[in-house]
């Protein structure tokens, strides 16, 4: 067994989180994944919480599980009521997991303001659901809730609670950073303390409200913390919990604890797990973000291309993420050269059309463009400059319209005509749309179709518009971001204009022209 166990509750803390719901199907999925990926522990919910909790334990028990243990989380007795008879603490027994995990008051506060029953009830209710628990063969963690703020307030009655808890046989006890707040030298030196009174290690569970979390818990750990409580992208109550998706890295590579842990694994898993949220990945995600290893500045485009870990704090391999180059006009030569050639063009040191590309990169910048998430614009821009590029068709002209028709049930119809040439011959299409950019690209990919087929396979897969230059009111600039897709890659392309048409079109037709290259090639 590792020395640090690594303990998720992203399916109890994390669906605390606003916005973050999941199925009984998406539990099992994502318990499966985290397996899979061998963390030591899965909790699964609150069977006395709600149905799909319980529906999930009910599936789970069915199945084997590699590596984790499934875990049901509940409270202790509620006060001045006999723990058999408590339907939690018979909710959790019913759950049928190995190990179950109790959350019991630390601070007396809430014990006299909230319970309002006396301190010793609240050591009795959690001595007795420990003892009860632990009489039906389960293995019993113990999450002695507001530790760090009760302990800063009432130290020697935090530690009777936990005290209690281990007396009665709890197999572990974990300290909770339940509202956030502290700061990780208090950390530190408080588990550090608690371990020496306890006379073993103890788990660690932070909540990240003063931005802290992940640090809390590395603290806890370098006092002697051997469970890290935590969530996959940090989701959970208020601004969530101790993010997993950084700190395991940081246990593993950083401080080398091995947690045995197949981190390449590590971006996968964490887009699984945002997938079945319907969340946007963060980008700026520490290790499985986006940009945690996309560089934009000339200086350290340059450097990188010499040696990587002159900007790179890991090897983006070792987390499964991989570095990216943007395009920009904080662009160097470097940045230019290092895209360019993973597009497929060899540049030598000192090209003089480097620099034409790069001129031509910052021109657009300043109008308004954006490469970053264009890359399919950039590669058009590429082939323009080097004279590689040969439009699919010429356009004679194009005219869209929109019309709101009046009356008891108004309605609107938007309709776009088109007149081109491709190889000689004169096309006239018309066509309608959603709106009049949808209209547009209809009656563009009608006219194209009879000369290339292919067309059939493409599809817009997102329309996002930005103005800029807001200051102009209606006369802003327009940027529209196009990503296409036929089926199996994707590809941005993005226009610019103070018409919003007219820079729909300009993405629009680099999306296709880059497509029949791709197809072509
Ligand atoms: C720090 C944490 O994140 S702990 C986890 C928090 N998560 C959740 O609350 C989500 C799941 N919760 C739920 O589904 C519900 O709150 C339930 C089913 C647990 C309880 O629902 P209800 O019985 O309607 O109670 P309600 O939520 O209004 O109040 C909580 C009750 O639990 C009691 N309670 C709270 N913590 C504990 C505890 N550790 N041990 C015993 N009782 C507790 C409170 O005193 C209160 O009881 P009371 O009404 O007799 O005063
Ligand atoms: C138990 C728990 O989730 C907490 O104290 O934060």
């Amino acid at each position: 067994m590792s020395p640090v166990t690594i303990y998720d509750t992203t399916l109890r803390d994390g669906t605390q989180g606003t916005g973050i719901s999941y199925s009984t199907l998406d539990k099992i999925r994502v318990a499966e994944k985290l397996d899979e990926f061998g963390v030591h522990y899965i909790e699964g919910g609150w069977p006395g919480s709600n149905p799909k909790d319980a529906a999930f334990f009910e599936e789970a028990s069915k199945r084997s599980w590699k590596t984790a243990k499934i875990t049901a989380f509940g409270m202790t007795r509620r006060g001045k009521m006999k723990v058999e008879d408590d339907p939690q603490v018979k909710m959790l027994l019913d759950a049928k997991t190995p190990a179950v995990t109790v959350v019991g008051k630390t601070w007396a506060l809430h014990v006299t303001e909230v319970f309002q029953v006396s301190l010793e009830e609240n050591l009795a209710m959690i001595s007795d659901t420990v003892a009860y628990l632990k009489k039906h063969g389960r293995e019993v963690l113990y999450d002695a809730e507001h530790f760090f703020d009760s302990f800063k307030e009432n130290p020697e009655y935090s530690l009777k609670t936990i005290k209690a808890a281990q007396d009665a046989g709890a197999d572990l006890i974990v300290l909770c950073e339940t509202n956030g707040g502290a700061l990780p030298e208090f950390v530190e030196e408080t588990t550090r303390k608690v371990i020496a009174h306890l006379g073993r290690p103890v788990g660690i569970h932070t909540h990240n409200d003063g931005g802290v979390g992940v640090a809390n818990a590395l603290a806890a750990v370098r006092a002697g913390a051997c469970q890290v409580q935590g969530t996959i992208n940090g989701y959970g109550e208020r601004v969530g919990n101790c993010n997993l998706t950084t700190i395991m890295p940081n246990l593993q590579i950083k401080m080398g604890i091995d947690l045995g842990l197949d981190l390449t694994r590590l971006r996968e898993l964490a887009n699984f797990v945002d997938e079945l949220a319907n969340v946007p990945h963060d980008i700026r995600a520490p290790y499985v973000g986006v940009a945690a290893f996309t560089h934009k500045g000339g200086l350290h485009v340059h450097a990188v291309q010499k040696l990587a870990r002159t900007y790179e704090h890991v090897d983006p391999a070792l987390v499964g993420n991989q570095r990216v180059i943007t395009i920009s006009d904080m662009s160097g030569q470097s940045n230019v050269m290092m895209k360019a050639e993973g597009m497929g063009f060899k540049f030598a040191k000192g090209d003089a059309r480097v620099q034409t590309i790069l001129s031509e990169v910052k021109r657009l910048e300043s109008e308004g463009y954006e490469f970053e998430a264009a890359e399919a614009s950039f590669e058009m821009l590429i082939r323009k400059q080097l004279g590689q590029h040969k439009p699919v068709f010429d356009l004679i002209e194009y005219h869209s319209t929109h019309r709101f028709h009046g009356g008891e049930h108004g309605f609107e119809t938007c309709e776009a005509t088109i007149k081109l040439e491709v190889d000689g011959s004169r096309v006239y299409t018309v066509d309608e749309g959603d709106g009049p950019v949808n209209a547009l690209d209809n009656a563009l990919r009608k006219a194209l179709l009879p000369f290339f087929p292919a067309l059939k396979d493409m599809r817009l897969a997102d329309y996002k518009v930005r103005i800029i230059d807001g200051g102009t009111g209606t006369a802003a600039k327009t940027r529209v971001l196009i990503t296409s897709t036929d089926g199996n890659a994707t590809w941005g392309t993005v226009g610019v204009s103070c018409n919003i048409i007219d820079a729909s079109w300009k993405a629009l037709v680099d999306g296709i022209e880059y497509f029949l290259l791709k197809r072509a090639a």
